[in-house]
């Protein structure tokens, strides 16, 4: 089943470094992304210690900046935390929340995504929630199970009648591992997930909530990602860190 797509919405490309790239690695992805007129908005997400540098970097260019992570706290003794209030301060417009790499790694949860999600939208940052199901909950049929409790619990009390969030769907088994999902697979869910927004929310937050596909995102399979009606968007790993590359997927993005 397809959602039709909605006017005017703008495509978004997101690049997630993870603990990945420097100095080099910015002034090269910066040279090839500057003065290019991309339709889609395009939004780097390089580590927490090089968001400064990016921003300076990007100050007079379209492309917006995002964190990986933001705390789930607002201020006081939590040593190595970054609140949303700095990255907002800082010039982020973005940050992700719930990745499953902090999910396994770092022992985050669907409550500590609601709470970090509370916070980036009290201080004006646009949260990426990251949902998405293991292999074996894929083996098993348990997608939409997931998704659906990752998707209420996660936004439990989360008001969207005046602000947006968007959503990242990546499946836990196609990230890293070069095995993207199928498009019509991918579509289907994106679909599935609008609709649980629908239920939860209305039509109108539903069809405004840019939903992105990530896992294996690269030149050969973004455009016929980007073509599918429920797919607004796109987070790019491993590809992202080539700047020549992740050029390329930015100019697949159409407005439709
Ligand atoms: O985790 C991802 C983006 O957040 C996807 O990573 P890859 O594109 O490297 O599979």
């Amino acid at each position: 089943m397809k959602s039709k797509k909605f006017h005017n919405k703008r495509p978004i490309i997101m690049a997630n470094w993870k603990l990945n790239g420097g100095v080099d690695l910015i002034c090269s992805s910066v040279a090839s992304l500057i003065n290019q007129p991309f339709a889609a908005e395009i939004v780097i997400c390089p580590p927490y210690l090089y968001l400064r540098d990016m921003l300076n970097f990007l100050q007079h260019s379209q492309i917006n900046v995002g964190s990986q992570n933001v705390s789930k706290f607002k201020s006081g003794a939590y040593t190595g935390e970054t609140s949303a209030q700095m990255l907002k301060e800082a010039g982020c417009q973005y940050c992700l929340v719930g990745h499953s790499e902090r999910r396994e790694t770092f022992g985050e949860n669907n409550a500590s995504c609601q709470l970090k999600i509370e916070r980036a939208l009290q201080s004006g940052l646009t949260p990426v929630l990251c949902i998405g199901e293991s292999q074996k909950e894929y083996e098993c049929d348990l997608t939409e199970q997931v998704l659906t409790r990752q998707l209420t619990e996660s936004l439990e009390n989360i008001d969207l009648s005046q602000q947006s969030i968007c959503i990242a769907y990546e499946p836990v088994w196609a990230i890293g591992t070069g095995k993207s999902a199928n498009a019509q697979v991918a579509q289907k869910v994106h679909y599935f997930i609008r609709q649980q927004l629908k239920a939860m929310y209305s039509e109108q937050t539903a069809q405004n909530t840019r939903i992105m596909y990530g896992g294996s995102v690269n030149k050969n399979n973004a455009e016929t990602m980007l073509e599918q009606p429920d797919i607004d968007g796109l987070l790019v790993g491993g590809a992202s860190l080539d700047p020549a590359h992740f050029s390329e997927i930015c100019n697949y993005a159409k407005v439709v």
